[in-house]
Order: structure tokens, then C-alpha cells, then sequence
């Protein structure tokens, strides 16, 4: 494993999902309730033993758009005469698609939302028997002091209060889990950053609330019980101790996927600078192109594993242009650390 002493996740050597839950090999069948799936009545290991990536996002639609764009770009091809399916239709609460390695999945917003589905999926990687999966966050955030359309790849998530863990109560008991993502995959990720693209990729601190509102210091609420001045005392100071963006879900995010031992990153496009108003102001053709941005910089990085392992041809369809020459001696030096 090429991981530093302080990211060390805590896997299994032989890469499979770590459960930590001893009751689940014990049961005669686990049901995915979230995901319309089974143990016992869906054969996990077929449908899903191939599994590399895994990438969440807030909005179904954003997710099948996902789909569509990773298969396009890999080459990837459905049998003759189908269509991509939503596997997780009847469970009205999820979408996920499968393209060959990908599964893109919706996962609703906040923290109790992703979390469900990231105990669900968790377990759907260990009954599929999958190695050494890779997750990865597509959202939307608000920026802090960086203008909507800014890519921002997360280092660590932190909570409302700065802290670097996701707290949860357990029978009463508050624990916590270190809110801790994959260094080295988000140095990747900003590795293989355009420079020609015409907007800025940057990494940094994201904050993590459990609310849009309050939760973000907004003033623009159906409650507000502070003044401007106190938001803006609050989030320059946040922007001090190196907070780049604020959305809903690293926290948990990054908590519960370190605790399973799986490498994961965080990429969301900013709609605002907070620093300069509360309101989404932008028109839906421009953030839907906003939105493009993180799943362009996940493609690439997917498409390059690929290829590095073989499994996507260089030409036609799956190549990859490489521009800049920095760029590029980045990327060949990288790509040593992919496994
Ligand atoms: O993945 P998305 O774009 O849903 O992430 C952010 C955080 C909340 O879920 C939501 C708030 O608008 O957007
Ligand atoms: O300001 C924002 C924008 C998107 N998502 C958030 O959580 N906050």
C-alpha cells in the first residue's frame, strides 16, 4: 500500500471491504432495504464483483447524467437493444447505475441521507466480494472566498465547529469517527487538473453542517437569530483556519468510508462565494455547467486507471489528451502510485 502513516485506513490486506460488525456473516440474508437488493435475493457477487469506482452525488439526475458521461467517455458498451437501468428504482429513495466498473448512485442531502446509503453500499461491496473500491463524492458547495465555478477537491472535512470527526450518538453515547479522506488521491485528482480549463481547481479544508440555512450562517433563512456582521466574523474566520467550502455530507462521508478502510475523495463545484452573499444567483444553464466540472475531473481520473491497468484502449474513445507537459509528467509520475 503507497499510503503515509497518517492516512493509513484500516483494510484487510487482501483489500476487501472491512465491515466491522461481526452480526452480519451470521445473518442468513442482509436486505439493502435503501437499494431494493439482498443478499439472499439478488446474486451481489454477478452484479456487482466488478466494481471499482463507486460515485455519490446528491441528485439522481446528476447521477444518471454521471452514468451516461462515464460511458461515453470509457467506451463502455450496453448489450444490444437496452438501456441503462436505474437499479434501485423501487426503493424510491436511491438511483445507481452500473457502467461496467462505475456504480453512480444519488444520495439525497445531508448527513443522514449518505450515511444510510454508505452503510447499505459498504455492506453491498463486501456481500459483491469487491477489492480495494474506490469512492468518491461529485457535489456542489458554497465557496469561501472562491467565485461560483471553482472545482475544490477536499483535503479534510470538518464540522460546523471545525472539528475534524463526524459525531454521532449510539445508544445514547456520543462517539466519533476521524472525518479523514485519502491524501494522496486528492493530490492525484489535482494532478490531473487542466490547466487550460477556464476555471481554477484548488484543494483545502471543506466544512461539513447539518443544515443549507443556520447550519452555513445564512442570513437568508426562515429564521435568523444573528447579524451580517456576526456571518461575516464567523465565516472569515473559518476561511483563517483554511476552510475553502462548505456543503453537507463530507463529514459523514469521509468518517464512515476511512472506518471501512476504503479510499475516498471529495470533489464538489462551488455555486457562490459566501464571502460576497447567501443567495444561488447563478442561472440553471450556467450551474448545470458548473455541475459538469467535478464529474469531468472523476472521468479523467477513472478513464487513467483504466488505461494504466489495460483495461481501456488508447485509442478512439478511450484516449486520454494529455496537454501540458507539467501536467503530464505529474500524471506519469502518479500513475506509479495507482494499484
Ligand atoms: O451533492 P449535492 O450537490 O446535493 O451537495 C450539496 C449539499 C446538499 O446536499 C445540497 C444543498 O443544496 O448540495
Ligand atoms: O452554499 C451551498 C451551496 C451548495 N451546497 C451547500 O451545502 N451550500
Amino acid at each position: 500500500m503507497s499510503f503515509d502513516n497518517d492516512e493509513l485506513r484500516d483494510e484487510y490486506p487482501d483489500g476487501s471491504v472491512r465491515l466491522r460488525n461481526p452480526n452480519i456473516e451470521l445473518m442468513d440474508q442482509d436486505i439493502l432495504y435503501h437499494l431494493a437488493l439482498g443478499s439472499g435475493s439478488h446474486d451481489l457477487v454477478e452484479m456487482f464483483g466488478d466494481v471499482k469506482f463507486v460515485c455519490m452525488g446528491g441528485t439522481p439526475k446528476r447521477m444518471e447524467q454521471f452514468a451516461y458521461t462515464i460511458m461515453a467517455e470509457i467506451g463502455h458498451k450496453l448489450p444490444c437493444g437496452t438501456t441503462l437501468q436505474d437499479i434501485s428504482q423501487f426503493s424510491y429513495r436511491y438511483s445507481m447505475y452500473k457502467v461496467g466498473p462505475v456504480l453512480s448512485i444519488s444520495h439525497g442531502m445531508g448527513i443522514p441521507s449518505v450515511g444510510i446509503l454508505l452503510h447499505e453500499i459498504i455492506k453491498l461491496m463486501y456481500h459483491a466480494k469487491v477489492r480495494d473500491p474506490v469512492f468518491f463524492r461529485i457535489g456542489t458547495c458554497g465557496g469561501i472566498g472562491y467565485e461560483g465555478g471553482t472545482v475544490i477537491i477536499s483535503e479534510e472535512a470538518v464540522d460546523g465547529a471545525l472539528k475534524n470527526a463526524y459525531e454521532l450518538t449510539v445508544l445514547g453515547k456520543n462517539i466519533q469517527r476521524p472525518a479523514k479522506l485519502d491524501k494522496r488521491l486528492a493530490r492525484e485528482l489535482k494532478a490531473l487538473a487542466d490547466p487550460e480549463d477556464p476555471y481554477d481547481t484548488v484543494t483545502g479544508k471543506t466544512m461539513c453542517t447539518y443544515d443549507f440555512y443556520e447550519g452555513q450562517g445564512r442570513l437568508d433563512g426562515a429564521f435568523c437569530d444573528f447579524t451580517e456582521a456576526d456571518k461575516m466574523e464567523y465565516l472569515e474566520s473559518i476561511h483563517k483556519s483554511g476552510v475553502v467550502n462548505i456543503e453537507m455530507e463530507s463529514l459523514a462521508f469521509a468518517a464512515l468510508t476511512h472506518h471501512a478502510g476504503i479510499k475516498a475523495a471529495v470533489v464538489c463545484v462551488t455555486l457562490l462565494d459566501r464571502l460576497i452573499g447567501d443567495q444561488v444567483l447563478a442561472p440553471k444553464e450556467v450551474l448545470d455547467e458548473w455541475q459538469q466540472r467535478p464529474t469531468k475531473l472523476v472521468c479523467r481520473y477513472i478513464k487513467r486507471y483504466l488505461q494504466m491497468k489495460g483495461r481501456l484502449s488508447l485509442d478512439g474513445h478511450g484516449s486520454i489528451a494529455v496537454k501540458s507537459p507539467r501536467r503530464f509528467k505529474l500524471v506519469q509520475q502518479e500513475s506509479e502510485t495507482y494499484d
